[in-house]
């Protein structure tokens, strides 16, 4: 049975579901070296902030499948040391969308009203009402950096308590801004204009102090700044002498340089609210987040799709239904046209033909990699490592498509470069599902792949498909099924042969000495 490793605390619910295929072992708490000790039993790993998947850790799961962040930010991954490993990570992308825009409007009106400095005084039984006058939100300009999914809904309720919304995000259509009834300007019109900024930006070399001394210069002195994104995004230092000398008129933090918060000026400061990182901190979103990335998880240890995995690009559970039959398809090509090519491959040029022309296709090219990439890999390379794994390798992949049809609605054209020679093959489906391979080195062919093929490159002349048979019976091989391709009678030609048996040692060289025979290639599929 399968393991699975929940190394922060998740909802029983995760737990739940993830017992349904595996054994589940809910360890918290654990150091570096204390998960690098165990994670090589693992199959799977998930887990919230607190754990930090180290490049070590991966290195350690030599049998992990999956990694599963049950939440949206995956910057505590290391996602490229797990995709490097053939390791799918996945998250919950919407799982605590509500939860964390509510924490950052509630963070919003808090601050805008005093609220926890009030609670404070009025437990310590004093009633201080002219010390704690608020500010109103309404007609204010609210400057949202990161107009995705949670800026969005921030975006959207805080227009409903009449607020003007300036929105920075380079990669978020005006359409899109405008639906949204957000203006979209730069950010040094955000700094400059906005009552309230919040930040709802991923953790990147970017977005890195994106708020720092330079950038708090430009804001007005009554700004009041919401982080309930990531730590690292605000420069705290530079914040922390922004709200000591009034430059700013306060702040309200969710997320931390360093979590947990160690010693820091943050806590004597009375205009900055602190929250233990609660962003994603409500039933309903630790609900969504477990259900979310354990169902994930439980897929993938069955052998299915995962829905939301954010190393392999394009690979949406929608595109895999539509191009579930093709992925075969492109996989067998590229192991084909490998072991046609024989030794090092240069380049790997992928023709998408027919239907398959669309940018939705971009997975074909994946498999066809991974089928390129299995004869020296095996079971090493999968969807999530196949294009770094030829990169590495140093083979150039060339993309091409055509929407132009000839015999069949769609069909993949594979072509290797490589240090035996150029080899292609184009392949297709019948509309039973069925593969064909209908072209092999530009001559014309139609047979189905089996697990044990012949192929041969030979001078179109009588008796010499006879003489390979007779040559195939002496060593007892059975032959399932035969084709020749030629393009001009008495011309060059193929043979293909589907075998029941594997090629005894010894055999494909007295083929090739058949006269007639240029060349002779066994395959396995
Ligand atoms: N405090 C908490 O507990 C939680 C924090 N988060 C954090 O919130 C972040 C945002 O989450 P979602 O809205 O779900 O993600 P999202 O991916 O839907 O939105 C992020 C937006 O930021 C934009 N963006 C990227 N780089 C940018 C840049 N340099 N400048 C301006 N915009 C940029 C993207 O275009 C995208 O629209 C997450 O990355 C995560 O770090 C998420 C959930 C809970
Ligand atoms: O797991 C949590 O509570 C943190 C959530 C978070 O930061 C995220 O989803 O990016």
């Amino acid at each position: 049975m399968a393991k699975v490793l929940v190394s922060d605390s998740i909802d029983p619910v995760g737990v739940e579901i993830l017992s349904q295929v595996a054994q589940v072992d809910v360890k918290t708490g654990l150091s570096a070296e204390e998960i690098i000790q165990i994670i090589p039993e693992y199959d799977a790993l998930m887990l919230r902030s607190s754990t930090r998947v180290t490049k070590e850790i991966v290195e350690a799961g030599s049998k992990l499948q999956i990694i599963g962040r049950a939440g949206v930010g995956v910057d505590n991954i290391d996602v490229p040391a797990a995709t490097r490993q053939g390791i799918i990570v996945v998250n919950s992308p919407e799982g605590n969308t509500i939860a964390a825009a509510e924490h950052a409007l509630a963070m919003m009106l808090s601050l805008s009203r005093h609220i926890p400095n009030a609670n404070q005084s009025v437990k310590a039984n004093k009633w201080e009402r002219n010390r704690f006058i608020g500010t109103e939100v309404y007609k204010k300009n609210l400057g949202v950096v990161g107009l995705g999914k949670i800026g969005s809904h921030v975006a959207t309720v805080a227009r409903s308590l009449g607020m003007k919304i300036l929105a920075y995000d380079p990669f978020i259509s005006k359409e899109r801004a405008d639906q949204l009834g957000c203006t979209l300007v730069d950010l040094e019109l955000l700094f400059a204009e906005s009552d309230f900024i919040t930040l709802h930006v991923p953790k990147t070399a970017e977005t890195q102090h994106l708020i720092g001394r330079e950038t708090i210069a430009k804001m007005k002195p009554t700004v009041r700044i919401i982080n309930c994104s990531r730590g690292g995004i605000i420069d705290e230092l530079a914040l922390i002498e922004a709200l000591e000398s009034g430059r700013i008129a306060g702040a309200a933090l969710d997320v931390f340089e360093q979590e947990p918060l160690g010693e820091s000026r943050l806590r004597e400061l009375s205009n900055v609210i602190l929250t233990p990182h609660l962003g994603a901190s409500t039933t309903e979103a630790q609900v969504g987040v477990a259900v979310d990335v354990a169902e994930q998880i439980r897929d993938v240890l069955l052998g299915l799709p995962a829905r939301s995995a954010v190393n392999i690009p394009g690979l949406t559970p929608d595109v895999m239904e539509k191009l579930r039959p093709y992925l075969q398809l492109a996989e067998t090509m590229g192991n084909l046209v490998s072991q046609l090519a024989g030794g090092r491959c240069d380049s790997l040029n992928v023709r998408l033909q027919g239907e398959l022309a669309t940018k939705d296709s971009q997975p074909l090219v994946v498999a066809a990699i991974k089928g390129l990439l299995s004869q020296a890999l095996r079971e090493r390379v999968n969807y999530v490592n196949a294009a770094i794994e030829a990169k590495e390798r140093g083979i150039r992949v060339i993309e091409t498509r055509d929407a132009s049809t000839r015999d069949y609605s769609g069909s993949i054209h594979l072509e290797a470069n490589g240090s035996m020679g150029t080899h292609s093959v184009t392949g297709a489906l019948l509309s039973t599902g069925e593969i064909r391979i209908t072209d092999l080195d530009e001559f014309p062919i139609n047979v189905p792949p089996s697990n044990h093929m012949l192929f041969t490159l030979h001078q179109d002349m009588p008796g010499i498909i006879g003489k390979i048979g007779a040559l195939l019976g002496s060593f007892n091989v059975n032959i399932a099924s035969m084709q020749v391709g030629r393009k001009i009678i008495r011309g060059d030609a193929v043979m293909a042969l589907s075998l029941d048996d594997p090629l005894p040692e010894g055999l494909l060289s007295e083929i090739t000495k058949v006269p007639g025979i240029r060349d002779a290639y066994t395959v396995k599929l």
